[in-house]
């Protein structure tokens, strides 16, 4: 197993996010995560990435963890030019100064990512298309067996997603394990051999048509809809 989620429950201010969850996901496995707003989707992933202590459960991951975040969540106002944002994600593998060495193969990651030329630009003058695939060149650049992306084709146009997409296409072709929370179900149906469908806890996980069947989405929107944010905190979570 390359992922191996048991019996996880992420909390924020001790109210769950995601509940009890348990699933597993092969080596060169493609997964999607999908559900409503609010059902715990980027919570899984930044406590898989290790950004979050799970409140209880374990993860279990073979090799490094890479994680694109929502650019919801991100301050693009730093003033860092391309080079170093991309350069960040070199940090763990080679610290501050071993870093430098490597500027060939940011380049290469920029070029990649079709922003040769861009090395120089600082992050803030980048459209929204532009800061997404400076996000995947940091990410190829961290090499990881294990890539976890939040919704990588936010707001993006065709051209461009479909440029990040055939990335991801690559990364998958290269054994890489990716997990990938998605919104649309097309995209998902068309790409994604497997989904978990997540509303806090599990609602279904396994070949994708399956676990999208009109029953389980309807069972997911309830359980979402279901779902009182003042209940009291999980007395299992604690
Ligand atoms: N830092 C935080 N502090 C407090 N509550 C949080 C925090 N982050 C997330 N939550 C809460 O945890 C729950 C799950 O949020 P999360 O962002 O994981 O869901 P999601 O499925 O990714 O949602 P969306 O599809 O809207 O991005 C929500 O009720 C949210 O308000």
């Amino acid at each position: 197993m390359s992922l191996a989620v048991r019996n996880l429950t992420v909390s924020h201010d001790r109210r769950p996010a995601v509940h009890h969850l348990s699933f597993t996901l092969r080596r060169g496995g493609l997964m999607a995560v999908v559900g409503p707003n609010g059902a715990g989707k980027s919570s899984l992933l930044r406590a898989i990435a290790g950004l979050h202590s799970p409140a209880e459960g374990e993860i279990v991951a073979e090799g490094r963890v890479a994680l694109l975040p929502q650019q919801a969540g991100l301050d693009r106002s730093f003033p860092l030019s391309c080079r170093e944002a991309v350069m960040l994600g070199l940090w763990a593998e080679c610290g501050g100064f071993g870093r430098i060495a490597e500027d060939g193969r940011v380049l290469r990651a920029l070029e990649a990512v079709g922003l040769s030329g861009f090395a120089g630009r600082p992050v803030g003058s980048l459209s929204t298309g532009q800061f997404q695939r400076l996000l995947f060149a940091r990410l190829l650049l961290q090499d990881a067996p294990v890539i976890l992306l939040d919704e990588p084709f936010n707001a993006l146009d065709a051209r461009t997603a479909a440029d990040l997409l055939a990335l991801v296409r690559r990364w998958n072709g290269e054994g890489r394990t990716i997990l990938a929370v998605l919104h649309d179900l097309d995209l998902v149906r068309d790409e994604f051999p497997e989904t978990l469908l997540l509303a806090r806890e599990a609602v279904a996980v396994g070949p994708t048509e399956e676990a999208l069947s009109p029953a389980n989405r309807l069972r997911a929107r309830r359980m979402a809809e279901g779902w009182d944010p003042h209940a009291e905190p999980c007395a299992r979570a604690a």
